[in-house]
């Protein structure tokens, strides 16, 4: 029999909101059983420390460099991982020796695709050693020295979830709504097209927090207040990104936010939601085939704005959005799912990227490992 391994997964993504965690059982392959999830929120001072990371790793030419705090920054955020490692086995009863596996992602700081750079700050030895539990980290490496993007690495993940989809319905299109988005299509031959989709909730949020001191628009409330401004709109829609014939992965900071003197609070936010909704469908317009349903995961699926927008512009294209809940998965604990699931096939040898995903050369395993006891 195929002996599954336990890992948990540790996501710190780009909304830089908090550490989420996820328990998984799984062979890497198709068996996946998922277990529990907690999400870990940062405050915001801590949020400030890693926006200030962004600014300090803009210098970094090689990906080992630490410049300015950002070395401090490595070791407080992998502290409050393995607070959380801990935290999360009290709370569901479990001690370290039940868990075989932490994938642990880190916090990407810097991502230049174009250089073949990418950073991730996370110091995968000193959470081996704080938790004595086995870490395989920095999953994205590999990739980019084969010739990929280094991301997204979710897409192998959301293939396995794929073959637990109600009804018989393909392509299905599983979009993860974060910081960026990214999409994974997955086609009745079970072939994998994902890639990076366009700005997620990143731009809602810096709007939110610049004009009302608030971190994001729960439910999309300011936004249900305002109007889209077709021009705003524009020139986000209207960037190279969407037309290119290559699909590239995407820096936090590549697309910013608007001016104040472009748009009053909730218009802004509105405007912000349809960019986010019709960057999905533009960039699913560069798919093979079109998806027949739109699974979305990621906090931008509790913006009540953004999923109308997507049922609306899915809807021009005769196809079905559901959250991913409504396809019976968990919409928050998917990326930390799939960075247990991404850890379990490293120490496989099984690959994490393929042609299709990332646009390596060849599919590629991935990941370093730091023994925990
Ligand atoms: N109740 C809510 N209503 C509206 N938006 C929300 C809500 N909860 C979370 N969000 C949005 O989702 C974001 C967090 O989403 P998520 O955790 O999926 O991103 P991430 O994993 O950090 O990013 P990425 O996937 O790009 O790495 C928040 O910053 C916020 O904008
Ligand atoms: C470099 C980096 O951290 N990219 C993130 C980011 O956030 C969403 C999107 O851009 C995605 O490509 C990726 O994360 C997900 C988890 C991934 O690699 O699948």
């Amino acid at each position: 029999m195929t002996k599954l391994l336990t890992a948990i997964g540790l996501m710190s993504g780009t909304s830089m909101d908090g550490i989420d965690v996820a328990l998984l059982r799984t062979d890497g392959e198709a068996i996946v059983e998922r277990g529990p999830f907690q999400g870990f929120g940062y405050e915001k001072a801590f949020r400030d420390r890693l926006k200030s990371a962004l600014d300090m790793a803009k210098s970094i030419r090689d990906r080992q460099e630490r410049p300015g705090d950002l070395a401090d920054i490595e070791r407080e955020l992998t502290l409050r991982h393995a607070h959380a490692v801990k935290a999360f086995l009290q709370a569901h009863g479990l001690s370290a020796t039940d868990i075989d596996l932490l994938g642990f992602h880190g916090q990407t700081v810097l991502h230049r695709p174009d250089e073949a750079l990418t950073v991730q700050i996370g110091d995968g030895v000193l959470l081996a050693r704080e938790t004595g539990i086995d870490v395989v980290y920095d999953m994205r490496a590999n990739d980019m020295r084969h010739g990929g993007q280094g991301a997204p690495l979710v897409p192998a993940y959301h293939a396995a979830l794929a073959r637990n989809v109600p009804g018989d319905r393909s392509p299905v299109c599983f979009v993860n709504i974060g910081g960026i988005s990214n999409l994974t299509s997955i086609g009745r031959d079970g072939v994998i097209v994902a890639y990076d989709s366009g700005p997620g909730n990143t731009l809602i949020d810096q709007w939110v927090e610049t004009h009302a001191g608030i971190p994001f628009d729960q439910g999309g409330m300011i936004a249900s207040e305002g109007r889209v401004l077709p021009a705003l709109a524009g020139l986000y829609l209207d960037s190279p990104f969407f037309h290119a014939t290559h699909r590239r992965s995407l820096d936090r900071n590549d697309f910013l936010p608007p001016a104040g003197s472009d748009a009053e609070l909730s218009d802004g936010a509105r405007t912000l939601a349809y960019v986010a909704a019709a960057a999905i469908l533009k960039s699913a317009g560069h798919l093979p085939a079109a998806p027949v349903l739109y699974i979305i995961c990621g906090g931008g699926r509790l913006n009540r704005i953004i999923m109308a927008d997507l049922r609306d512009l899915a809807a021009r294209q005769g196809a079905d959005v559901l959250s991913a809940e409504d396809a019976g998965f968990d919409g928050d604990a998917m990326e930390a799912e799939a960075w247990a699931y991404l850890a379990v096939r490293s120490v496989k040898g099984l690959p994490l990227t393929f042609a299709g995903t990332t646009g390596v050369r060849e599919a590629v395993t991935g990941g370093v490992m730091a023994p925990g006891r």
